[in-house]
């Protein structure tokens, strides 16, 4: 009883922040919070945590759960995949004052939800599973995923023997739900198909499966609820994680060029408004300094040298406060 914390209490004032408690978005999480300066302590086993340095409290939930505590207002920010957004949104439609607000994308957690059948074996489209059985956690996108198939094939049907009610049953995907390894299930006979995320494909590849089409991609991304209990806080904590997610994204790239090439070097590195120029001791060049994208700076290093700038380096963004 000694060590119990008693974070009830001090959570009235607090605007609610939910973060995936384990799982593929937890640590990039935490590593976004830590860089947004969002100080806390999480006491070992509890699930609520408060900020020391803002009026903020983080609650650590399933990552699949968020998009319901944000939706229905009980939270007023989270972070979890878009994938398990558009799940909930499959399963609970929003209305004018349920549902979540996508604030923006967080780059991480990038994945495909797939329909996936074994390799060997006969079904070579999503079409040839319909009126079959397909397991999947994500069940109420794979319903609505398989009932305009159904849709689609009844109507076919119809036309060609007009026996709408056996036709109807024979074309009922059953839609199966199981909450992890669901790569396991065709090899065990439970499903003929899947509905399952795959990143590098090493899972789906391992368990002898193929990917026959995609129902939703995702990343991970901040949502809000409609109406956040401290709107201000909200746009504070949004700007610092846009803040971080840039300096992530680019690199600042400084280099020296002859005046006669500046044209063409600012082609080149266009920086986010225009690139900083500034005036060297030797009046024929300049030094320039602009933003890049982390992904393109080994081209963009090349396209300067091959150009004829000299003295090209390029820093890490600690952390920035800009618009793109
Ligand atoms: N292989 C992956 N690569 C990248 N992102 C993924 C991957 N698998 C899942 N995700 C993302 O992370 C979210 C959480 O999935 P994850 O399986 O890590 O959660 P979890 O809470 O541990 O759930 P479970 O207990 O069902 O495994 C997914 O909804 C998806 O957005
Ligand atoms: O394409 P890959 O890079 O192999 O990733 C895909 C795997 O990752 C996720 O599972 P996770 O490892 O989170 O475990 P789980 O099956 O228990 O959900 C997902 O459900 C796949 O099984």
């Amino acid at each position: 009883m000694e060590n119990k914390i008693d974070t009830t209490g001090s959570l009235n004032d607090r605007l609610l922040f939910a973060v995936p408690k384990k799982g593929r978005l937890h640590q990039p999480c935490l590593d976004l919070l830590s860089g947004s300066d969002i100080q806390f302590h999480r006491h070992n086993r509890l699930d609520i945590a408060l900020v020391h340095n803002l009026p903020l409290a983080l609650i650590f939930l399933p990552a699949a759960d968020i998009p319901t505590f944000v939706g229905e207002g009980r939270v007023d920010l989270g972070i979890t995949g878009r994938d398990q957004v558009a799940e909930h949104e499959a399963d609970t439609p929003p209305t004018d004052t349920t549902g979540v607000v996508d604030i923006m994308d967080l780059g991480f957690g990038k994945c495909k939800l797939q329909v996936q059948v074994p390799e060997k074996g006969e079904i070579q489209t999503a079409e040839q599973l319909v009126g079959k059985t397909v397991v999947t956690s994500f069940t109420a996108l794979s319903k609505a995923y398989f009932k305009a198939m159904e849709v689609q094939s009844l109507k076919s049907a119809a036309q060609v023997n007009g026996d709408a009610e056996n036709d109807a049953k024979a074309l009922q995907t059953t839609i199966k739900f199981i909450g992890g390894s669901v790569e396991a299930a065709c090899a065990l006979g439970v499903a003929d198909g899947i509905v399952d995320l795959v990143e590098s494909g090493e899972t789906m590849r391992a368990a002898g499966l193929k990917a026959i089409d995609t129902v939703v991609e995702s990343t991970a991304i901040l949502i809000s609820s409609k109406h956040p209990s401290d709107p201000k806080l909200v746009e504070k904590v949004t700007n610092r994680i846009k803040g971080v997610i840039t300096a992530q994204r680019y690199v600042l790239c400084t280099y020296n060029v002859s005046r006669a090439l500046l044209a063409k070097a600012s082609q080149i590195t266009p920086g986010k408004r225009a690139p900083t120029v500034t005036a060297l001791e030797d009046a024929d060049w300049v030094a320039v300094q602009a933003m890049v994208e982390r992904k393109q700076v080994a081209n963009v290093m090349d396209e300067l040298a091959e150009m004829g700038a000299t003295d090209i380096l390029v820093t890490k963004i600690d952390n920035s406060r800009t618009t793109w």
